[in-house]
């Protein structure tokens, strides 16, 4: 048996990593580790750089893969593709790390795994033969990290010349969005942040936890990207004005909706994620009346003035964070959201009172998603209206406002100016007459 005293530096934190890119690999979202899980900062920060760069540069091992496994990947191996794609994302992507620790880790890796054990001899061989090819490699077009399911939509919606803007917020990750309570300057210098648009600030912070941050012990603020702040805002109703939140949890928008002044009630079908919601609420000394329900069957006893719906989608606006979506999505997939939200815009809009306020929003690139469902709800829904967002209700980002007055971010725009991207969202304001 091997003491753990006697264990190679660097295996651990490569085992851990290579056990939660394999999860992510089966179809979990990822999360990056925590100190739970790693305890050691420096090693934590390499095992989330390790995993993310592997998630990010995946269209490109997916082709070196491909050059240097003649016969494909093998079946039930345990972690082997895990510490393979691992240990690529370092020889290839992440020189800065050397190689030895890349070829040694990865066989040790291997040799640990009673199911891949056996497979030692060919993950020093492959990896190998891709240290030989690394300046090839290394150079492998950017074409390739973004799936042929979204290239060619993409391509369409936003055109040619948008796609180098997203495979770099691809590679780049996202910094960290706050939305605070109050803009207090002080708070914002020592967060070390910069404001972005309306109560929206940026930190580029990647590795700190978010709970060690100023303010956030006490509730002064809470994450959310540039691009999911905008929904919220744009409802303009009169102050203690009734809203419902469907889809609410974690909670976001409905502090945004709270911090508005609106008398809220917050609905999402997931119990969970409720608890999380009313946590959040909580932290932020936030009230709102809370429902675990169906979105798409919940009778009202009385209408609201306004209903926000922030519907369930593929999530392909997220990828700067989440990088896995644009591979574990299928059209198949997006196709079912669309269903989806179409029943829950339905009855989000039979919530509504007359003269009431709708926003849809979608943290979608898909037009589908998007675009196309406002002219399904306008054909489909009598009595409902576009009430268009103008480009003066988006001071910083005017641009994302279209002839119709829908609102359209993605991550190769520059909120407020600033540098970093910004999630894919998608945002339409209707009204009922
Ligand atoms: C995009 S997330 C919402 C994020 C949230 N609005 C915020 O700003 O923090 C979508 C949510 O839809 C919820 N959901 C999915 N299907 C639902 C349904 N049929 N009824 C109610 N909620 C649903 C999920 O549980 C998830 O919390």
């Amino acid at each position: 048996m091997t003491s753990k005293k006697s264990e190679p530096a660097g295996l651990a934190l490569r085992l851990a990593a290579a056990e939660r890119l394999r999860s992510v690999l089966n179809g979990d979202n990822f999360v990056p580790l925590g100190p739970t899980e790693l305890a050691d900062g420096r090693d934590r920060a390499l095992a989330n750089r390790l995993i993310t760069t592997a998630l990010r540069r995946q269209g490109q091992i997916n082709f070196i893969i491909h050059a240097l496994l003649d016969k494909g990947m093998p079946g039930k191996s345990g972690t082997f593709e895990a510490v393979l794609r691992l240990s690529l994302a370092q020889l290839v992507f992440l020189p800065d790390l050397g190689a030895h620790s890349a070829l040694f880790l990865a066989v040790e890796a291997t040799k640990r795994d009673p199911k891949a054990r056996h497979l030692s001899g060919l993950m020093n061989a492959v990896l190998r033969r891709a240290q030989a090819n690394s300046a090839k490699f290394g150079t492998l077009s950017d074409d390739l990290l973004i799936p042929d399911t979204f290239g060619d939509t993409w391509v369409d919606a936003y055109g040619e010349a948008a796609i180098p803007a997203f495979t770099e917020a691809l590679l780049a990750g996202a910094p960290l969005d706050l939305t605070l309570k109050d803009n207090d300057a002080e708070l914002i210098a020592e967060l070390g942040a910069t404001p972005v648009m309306a109560d929206t600030v940026r930190i580029d912070m990647r590795d700190r936890p978010v709970e060690a941050l100023p303010g956030y012990a006490e509730g002064r603020w809470w994450v959310q990207d540039a691009a999911s702040a905008i929904p919220a805002r744009l409802l303009k109703l009169e102050q203690g004005a009734r809203v419902l939140d469907l889809c609410a949890a974690p909670g976001g928008k409905t502090a945004q909706l709270i911090k508005a002044g609106y008398a809220v009630t917050a609905l999402d079908s997931d119990a969970r994620r409720m608890e999380r919601l009313r946590e959040n609420l909580a932290r932020l000394d936030y009230n709102a009346e809370t429902i675990t329900a169906d979105a798409g069957t919940f009778g009202p006893n009385s209408l609201y003035d306004g209903v926000l719906l922030d519907a369930p989608c593929s999530a392909t606006g997220t990828f700067r964070r989440h990088p896995e979506v644009v591979w574990h999505r299928s059209v198949a997939d997006v196709q079912g959201r669309v269903r989806l939200q179409r029943a829950l815009l339905t009855n989000a809009f039979r919530c509504l009172d007359a003269g009431g306020v709708l926003i849809y929003c979608v943290c979608s690139l898909e037009p589908a998603e998007g675009e196309e469902q406002v002219s399904w709800a306008l054909d489909s829904l009598p009595g409902l209206e576009l009430y268009p967002v103008t480009a003066d209700e988006m001071a910083g980002l005017e641009s994302a406002v279209d002839q119709r007055g829908l609102v359209r971010t993605h991550p190769g725009m520059a909120p407020g100016g600033q540098a970093g991207g910004m999630d894919g969202f998608f945002v339409a304001r209707f009204r009922r007459r």
